[in-house]
C-alpha cells in the first residue's frame, strides 16, 4: 500500500533482512559486425538468419532456479517472476514466526493489535518491554485454556490464534495474516521446502558501432563476466600482425582494457622461497570468442601469434 505508513514501514523492513544475491551478468561485447549477436542466438539454439546491427544494448533475461547441490541451473517458466518474489517473502516470514516458536519454550506468541498499528508478534519473554515501549498496544486477555507444548513449526501455519476482543480479531491480523496465507502458498503455489535458489541470467549484447563506446563505459562493471568477441579473419588484414595500428585488433585490445580498469584484483605479487612469480589471475572474468574462423586465409598458427602479441 502506498500511504505513508505502509512506506515506512516497508522502509524499515527492508533494513531488518538481507539475501544472498544470485544474479549473474554476462556482458558481450567486440567490433561491429564481429558476430556477438549470432553467437548469442546460436547459444540460445535460435536462428541467425535475420539477424541485424544491433542498437544500443540488447539485454535478454532469463530467470534460473539454482539447486545449490549440483550446481545445475534450470530456465524457468514466464511466470517466475511472481512466484519468486512470494517464495522470498514467505520463507522470511516463515523465519521469523519459526524463531519467535522456538527460541523461548513453551512459548506463547499473541499478537498486539491497535488500530493503524502493523501486526506485532508478542513473546512472552519480551512482553513487558514491548507493551512498556508501546504503551498504546493493546494486549489480549490470556487465553483460558493452557498454552500448548510447543510444537515443531508448520510450514503455512499462519500466527498461532488465541481468543481476544472480537473487535480486534476480526480486524487487521487475522485477516492479514490469512490473505498472506492465501496470496503466498494458494496463489503462487510456494514450496516453503523448496531449497533451491533463484537467480535472474542477465545477457548484455552491446552494438559493436564506436559511436556507442564512450556510452559503454558506463555499464562495464566489476560484477560481470564478459565475452570479447574478435574476428579472426581480420588478424590477416595488412600490418596485423605485430602492428597494434589494425583496427579490428586495437579493438579488441581496448575491450580488453576497458573491462580491466574494473578489475578487483591487483596484479599479485606471489613470493615463494626461491623467486617471485606474478599471477595473471584477473577479475572479472573475460572469455575471448574468435568468430569468421570459416573466413581465415592464413594458418591457425599465424592468428595466434597476433593475439599473443597483445598479451592478454
Ligand atoms: N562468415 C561468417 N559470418 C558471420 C559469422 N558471425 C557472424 N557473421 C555474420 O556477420 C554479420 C554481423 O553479425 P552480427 O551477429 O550482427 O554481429 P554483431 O557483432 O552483433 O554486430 P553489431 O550488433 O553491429 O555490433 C551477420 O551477417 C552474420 O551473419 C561467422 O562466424 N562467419
Ligand atoms: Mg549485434
Amino acid at each position: 500500500m502506498a500511504d505513508k505508513r505502509s512506506i515506512d514501514l516497508y522502509l524499515k523492513l527492508l533494513e531488518s533482512g538481507s539475501e544472498k544475491k544470485r544474479d549473474i551478468r554476462l556482458v558481450v561485447v567486440g567490433k561491429k559486425g564481429a558476430g556477438k549477436t549470432s553467437l548469442i542466438r546460436r547459444l540460445f539454439g535460435e536462428d541467425i538468419t535475420d539477424v541485424t546491427s544491433t542498437n544500443g544494448i540488447e539485454i535478454h533475461k532469463i530467470k534460473c532456479k539454482a539447486m545449490s547441490d549440483d550446481g545445475i541451473w534450470n530456465k524457468l517458466d514466464d511466470n517466475y517472476e511472481e512466484t519468486q518474489t512470494h517464495a522470498r517473502l514467505f520463507k522470511e516470514y516463515l523465519g521469523k514466526l519459526q524463531d519467535k516458536r522456538t527460541i523461548k519454550e513453551p512459548v506463547e506468541a499473541h499478537i498486539a493489535i491497535k488500530d493503524n498499528t502493523p501486526v506485532i508478534f508478542v513473546d512472552e519473554s519480551k512482553k513487558s518491554e514491548t507493551v512498556s515501549k508501546q504503551p498504546d498496544i493493546i494486549k489480549p486477555p490470556k487465553a483460558a485454556e493452557p498454552p500448548k507444548a510447543a510444537e515443531p513449526p508448520k510450514a503455512a501455519e499462519p500466527p498461532a490464534e488465541h481468543p481476544v476482543n472480537p473487535q480486534q480479531s476480526n480486524q487487521s491480523s487475522e485477516q492479514a495474516a490469512r490473505d498472506f496465507e492465501t496470496m503466498l502458498t494458494a496463489k503462487s503455489k510456494v514450496d516453503v521446502h523448496d531449497k533451491e535458489e533463484y537467480a535472474t541470467f542477465m545477457l548484455w549484447d552491446f552494438a559493436g558501432d564506436e559511436e556507442f563506446y564512450h556510452t559503454h563505459q558506463t555499464f562495464l562493471s566489476q560484477d560481470a563476466m564478459y565475452l570479447v568477441v574478435t574476428k579472426l579473419n581480420e588478424a590477416d588484414e595488412p600490418n596485423a600482425k605485430g602492428n597494434i595500428s589494425n583496427r579490428s585488433v586495437t579493438l579488441f585490445q581496448l575491450w580488453i582494457d576497458s573491462i580491466h580498469c574494473y578489475s578487483r584484483l591487483e596484479e599479485q605479487n606471489i613470493v615463494s622461497d626461491d623467486k617471485t612469480t606474478t599471477s595473471d589471475d584477473l577479475d572479472p572474468p573475460v572469455v575471448i570468442v574468435g568468430t569468421w574462423k570459416d573466413a581465415v586465409t592464413l594458418e591457425a598458427d599465424t592468428v595466434f601469434d597476433v593475439y599473443k602479441f597483445l598479451k592478454i
